[in-house]
């Protein structure tokens, strides 16, 4: 039997869902669990899920609301919005008695403690081998096979590689790393810069905008890595400029379709995660009690609490001083 047998996915979303496909297809006993009971009766007899239209999911994945048959797997990937992760591990806590991997799968930096995932698992579950994955992959991608590469991080290498060796498959390609920061600053960054780049092509500025939008984004988001103790090479892999590009480039993303909304001075699309809006106050905090400048995050984050108009912002933007290159 190999190491990570069986694999527990909380959270029975859109990247929850495409998760377990992902650990099915990688020859893993998988469970899904939904905390409504109602959804997960109806996900199990349906083999579908409306937050996943058109992904019928094999019956071997286990379906269920009920947490004890979730909790003893051999790893748990948590697939929560990032402002919900604590909830979820605080339930699954006293079900932990042992060393069990805690992967993190959600994008963000949880509001008022400016914690990221990672140590939000840590503090939640004492017994919880913390790990985060991230990485340019849209569920509905993930979920019909296509070909998607993602990094996992976790602080022991060797750990790292064997929850890569557990999930990958021919059309999942996890690289391990041990720079768990890196991964968790490149995730969550990127959802915010997504919605700038949203309102550039829903303000019609043009391709080259876009262009320069995206490049100057990564550069605050590596300002920030750096700052944070990561290093360059997770920055500008696939889970910090991978994804960057991903998110800014489609309106597949729902951060860059919420910035679209917003340049176009039309209402957010409904019922769409986008973690970018609520991390954006976050970030923004913490880049500045880093003393690490963030204009772009800066704007984004003043537009959605209404401080500042687009227009202002991009006008903001524009006219700041000169300056070389770096
Ligand atoms: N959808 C995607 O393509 C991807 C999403 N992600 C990240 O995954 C996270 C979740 O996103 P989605 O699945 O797309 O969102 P979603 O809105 O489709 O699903 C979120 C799910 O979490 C459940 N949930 C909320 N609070 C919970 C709690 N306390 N305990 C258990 N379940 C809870 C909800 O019932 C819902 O089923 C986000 O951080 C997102 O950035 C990451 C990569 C790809
Ligand atoms: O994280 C994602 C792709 O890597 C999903 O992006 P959105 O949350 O913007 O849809």
């Amino acid at each position: 039997m190999p190491a990570f047998q069986s694999v527990a996915v909380i959270g029975a979303g859109a990247w929850g869902t495409a998760l377990a496909t992902v650990a099915a297809r990688a020859g893993r006993n998988v469970t899904l669990w939904a905390r409504n009971a109602e959804h997960a009766a109806r996900i199990a007899s349906t083999h579908d899920n409306p937050r996943l239209p058109g992904v019928r999911l094999v019956p071997e994945i286990v379906v269920t609301s009920d947490l004890a048959v979730a909790a003893g797997a051999d790893m748990l990937l948590i697939a929560t919005p990032a402002q919900h992760l604590r909830s979820a591990v605080n339930m699954l806590a006293s079900h932990i008695t042992k060393p069990v991997p805690v992967i993190a799968c959600a994008k963000g930096i949880e509001h008022g403690t400016h914690k990221f995932m990672t140590d939000v698992i840590a503090e939640a579950a004492a017994h919880a081998q913390p790990a985060i994955l991230s990485g340019p992959s849209f569920a509905d991608d993930v979920a019909r096979g296509l070909p998607t590469a993602v990094t996992l991080a976790a602080k022991d290498e060797a750990l790292a590689s064997a929850l890569v060796q557990a999930l990958g498959s021919a059309t999942f390609r996890p690289y391990h790393t041990t720079d768990v920061r890196g991964v968790e600053i490149g995730g969550a960054a990127k959802n915010v810069l997504a919605i700038a780049a949203g309102i550039v092509v829903g303000r019609n500025l043009g391709a080259s905008a876009l262009a320069a939008l995206t490049t100057r984004g990564f550069s605050e988001l590596a300002r920030l890595g750096r700052a944070c103790g990561a290093r360059t090479e997770t920055l500008s892999g696939l889970s910090g400029l991978g994804d960057l590009l991903l998110s800014c480039s489609t309106a597949q993303s729902r951060n860059f379709a919420l910035g679209i909304a917003l340049g176009r001075g039309e209402a957010a699309p409904a019922g769409k995660l986008a973690e970018g809006a609520f991390t954006a106050p976050v970030l923004v905090e913490l880049a500045a009690a880093r003393k690490v400048d963030m204009p772009v995050s800066q704007a984004v984050a003043a537009i959605l609490d209404g401080r500042l108009t687009i227009d202002a912002a991009i006008e903001g933007l524009l006219t700041r001083p000169f300056k070389a290159e770096e």
